[in-house]
């Protein structure tokens, strides 16, 4: 043993003795000093009175914590930097929501810190409003107190809160109408908090959602943000979501998680929603909802005195249409179902019903000719309003029924995720809204259910159509259609849609949940193929692929046509991805060209310097996700 170690333990037990030494002689005092006994009582009681005045000093009701001392932190809390990328956001979240999980345990003390890591959650959470309601139910109301106090002292936040919803959150008690407006405006995230809240405004506190309350804030809610990705797509595709870095940015885009032969289909999709062209719809050659090519002479035709013509191939194409959204849209039936009561509707209500259809109608059919993004929103909307309905009508005969027809293919394994939640991660470009499209629209949905007009409002109609003209493909079989009406538009300003033959040859368009996600490549590894003769998406293998392989498809036509040089097809090719879809194609193929054939590395591409602002700041990951 060393002697430092020695002297270590030399001093160590000489400490010990003495501690030892003092405890028996405090003891001996206790037992027989008079004086000494006095002593410590007196000393004793002046500990008690020091204790109770600190406590004293804490405040029993964490509310009251002072105004000045809400607001300074407050604003020590907004000069804090804000993580920026979704994944910096996540983790984020997550780690304040835990810290206030933990702090609110600690005792009034850590009210004030608990509720300013609640808050800082809240900062980056994308549906505060949403967030707020489960605090509500869920943080310990002292600090859910606090949590607004600081809420209400940041204005600006204030205003991000509660424009998503004005008056809705107030008023959504009792009216079927505002009713589900809270839904789809107030609760677009989270389908497992959709149904609770639903449960809660609609009053039916049954125990599942007593259940559902006593859940941590965390475990549900990091389900709700960050676990989306673990249970979608469904594990079935074969295919899962990654985040990559591309350029400085960080996209999402599709792995394959299986191996896959050439000309295998790696998975299969239905749409969620479709439209067919508008020359097409109005040829009635085609079925309106499943887009099939159907005989006249066995077609199922709308009534003669229908705003919008419509044609479908089946009956069951015609129920399904009927459910989803024409309904609502292009007929004067009743647009709540037999089970909810509802006000009669007077024939002057009627009339307004039956104009309001007709001018959104004669619009749809005067758009571009192939220009389908606002009967894309307009059938997404009707059929998320019919969606909320059916839900509404499974609450209120305490069913859980929701037929396959409403949920189908938009739901993930397990049931967690449902049409808006997908829908709602979708990334979206700025679109400029430039004709009456709203106003129409919200005429027929006013007319419909007084009340649904709040669910359009330019900003979100302008997110909608952002969406639709972003993610949407272009549906095409047996070679696509040559018979499109002429145009001297540039094709993605006549439809933007990912068409690897080319928009023209396309017969409508469809958006999908897991194929929103697919990259491009100039060399793709897979095409969209409809071989079924419907809208039903079959993703194609156009080599051996491997599981782990990032899965691209041509967003544009890719192919050199005979009269076209290798520069030419580059830059029609390049031209087309600028413009419609804001990036300039880093892919192999452009690579080697420029490499192998000597097309100049600085090559410009005359429009890509009209790329938006809003363009770039997404690009650099601060738009939407
Ligand atoms: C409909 S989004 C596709 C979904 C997208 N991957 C995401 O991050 O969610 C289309 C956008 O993805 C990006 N993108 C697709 N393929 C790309 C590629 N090969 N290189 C760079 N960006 C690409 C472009 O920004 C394009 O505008």
């Amino acid at each position: 043993m060393s002697s430092r170690t020695t002297s270590v333990l030399t001093i160590a037990g000489i400490a010990a003795l003495s501690i030892v030494a003092y405890a028996v002689y405090f003891d001996y005092k206790r037992r027989n000093d008079v004086d000494f006994r006095k002593k410590l009582k007196k000393d004793k009681k002046r500990v008690d009175k020091s204790i109770a005045s600190s406590k004293a000093s804490i405040p029993s009701d964490p509310s009251a914590v002072g105004v000045d001392e809400v607001r300074e932190a407050l604003e020590l809390v907004k000069a804090e930097q804000v993580p920026v990328s979704p994944e910096e956001k996540e983790t984020y979240f997550m780690t304040q929501v835990a810290s206030g999980e933990q702090l609110s345990l600690q005792g009034p003390m850590f009210s004030l810190p608990a509720a300013l890591a609640f808050y800082r959650a809240l900062r980056v959470y994308p549906s505060p409003v949403e967030l707020m309601v489960i605090y509500q139910k869920t943080v310990p109301e002292p600090i859910f107190k606090l949590v607004i106090q600081l809420t209400n002292l940041d204005v600006n936040n204030h205003h991000h809160l509660y424009s998503a919803c004005p008056r809705i959150v107030v008023k959504a008690t009792t009216d079927i109408t505002l009713r589900i407006l809270f839904c789809l405006l107030v609760l677009p995230i989270c389908s497992n908090t959709f149904t609770l809240c639903f449960s809660i405004i609609s009053g039916k506190r049954q125990s599942h959602v007593r259940d559902l309350l006593r859940i941590s804030v965390l475990s549900r809610l990091v389900q709700c943000f960050v676990g989306y990705y673990l249970k979608f797509p469904p594990k079935s595709f074969g295919v899962k979501v990654e985040s990559r870095q591309v350029a400085n940015a960080l996209k999402k885009t599709l792995v394959l998680t299986k191996d896959v032969k050439a000309g295998e289909v790696i998975y299969k999709e239905f749409p969620i929603v479709a439209a067919l062209d508008s020359d097409l719809q109005a040829a009635g050659t085609h079925c309106s909802q499943c887009l099939r090519s159907v005989e006249p002479s066995i077609s199922i035709k709308s009534p003669e005195n229908s705003a919008y013509k419509t044609v479908y191939c089946s009956a069951a194409c015609q129920s399904a249409a009927k459910s989803q959204h024409h309904k609502l849209l292009f007929t004067l039936e009743r647009p709540v179902p037999e089970e909810i009561s509802s006000e009669p509707i007077t024939p002057e209500k009627l009339d307004e019903r039956r104009k309001a259809q007709a001018l959104f109608a004669t619009y749809l059919k005067s758009e571009v000719p192939s220009h389908t993004a606002p009967l894309l929103v307009a059938r997404f909307i009707a059929r998320q309003i019919n969606f909320e309905m059916s839900k509404l009508i499974s609450h209120t005969l305490n069913t859980t029924t929701i037929t396959t027809d409403q949920v189908d293919f938009t739901e993930a394994d397990g049931g967690d995720y449902q049409l808006a939640d997908h829908f709602e991660r979708l990334r979206y470009v700025d679109v400029k809204l430039a004709n009456d499209g709203l106003k129409l629209l919200t005429a027929v949905l006013e007319s419909a259910m007084p009340g649904l007009d709040a669910l359009a409002t330019d900003e979100r109609y302008a997110i909608l159509l952002g969406k639709m003209v972003y993610n949407a493909f272009g549906v095409f079989y047996d070679g696509g259609r040559d018979d499109k009406p002429a145009t001297s538009d540039r094709p993605e300003d006549v439809e933007r849609t990912r068409t690897p033959i080319g928009t023209s040859r396309q017969i409508g368009s469809a958006v999908y949940t897991v194929s929103s996600y697919l990259a491009h490549s100039c060399e793709p590894n897979a095409r969209p193929s409809f071989d079924a003769g419907t809208s039903e998406l079959h993703l194609i293998a156009t080599r051996d692929l491997k599981a782990g392989e990032e899965i691209t498809v041509a967003y544009v036509d890719v192919t050199q046509h005979e009269d076209e040089s290798v520069v030419d097809c580059r830059r029609r090719r390049r031209m087309e991805l600028a413009r419609g879809w804001k990036f300039a194609c880093p892919c192999e193929r452009c690579e080697k060209e420029v490499t192998e054939l000597g097309v100049a590395s600085e090559e410009k591409i005359g429009d890509e310097s009209k790329i938006e602002t809003s363009m770039e700041r997404f690009e650099n990951n601060e738009g939407p996700l």
